[in-house]
């Protein structure tokens, strides 16, 4: 016995059963993968946001292109050989930092008690 199709995709797959439960596995699978997906990203914000902190309190620059540039070259290269678009990685950590930066603006501003958005 299936369960009840829960998807547009699982009803169409209707009673073909070996289907669906590969569907279902592979779904529980990036269900897991998206879960740890915003974990990570939960924790590296906090990172971030605790460098937003130092930068602030040191009168540094928000954005450190360098560093930037370090980042997303390393990220290609990951990428590449672990068979994913560079391109993708790339426009994917663009972006994450484009929100660190946006972060990092707003605490300079707070502490310049002036505020920014
Ligand atoms: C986190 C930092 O701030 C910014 C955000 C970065 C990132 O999210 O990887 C990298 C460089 C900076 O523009 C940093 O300077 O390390």
């Amino acid at each position: 016995m299936t369960d009840q199709p829960t998807s547009g995709a699982e009803r169409t797959l209707g009673g073909n059963e070996e289907a669906l439960a590969k569907l279902r596995t592979l779904r529980g699978s990036i269900d897991n993968l998206d879960a740890a997906l915003v974990h990570l990203l939960a924790e590296r914000f906090k990172c971030t946001q605790e460098v937003g902190e130092l930068k602030a309190a040191h009168d540094l620059p928000p954005a450190d292109p360098a560093r930037e540039a370090d980042q997303i070259d390393r990220l290609r290269r990951l990428a590449a050989d672990a068979r994913l678009d560079p391109a993708f990685a790339e426009k994917f950590l663009n972006f994450i930092i484009d929100e660190v930066v946006r972060h990092h603006r707003a605490i300079a501003a707070r502490q310049d008690g002036t505020t920014e958005e």
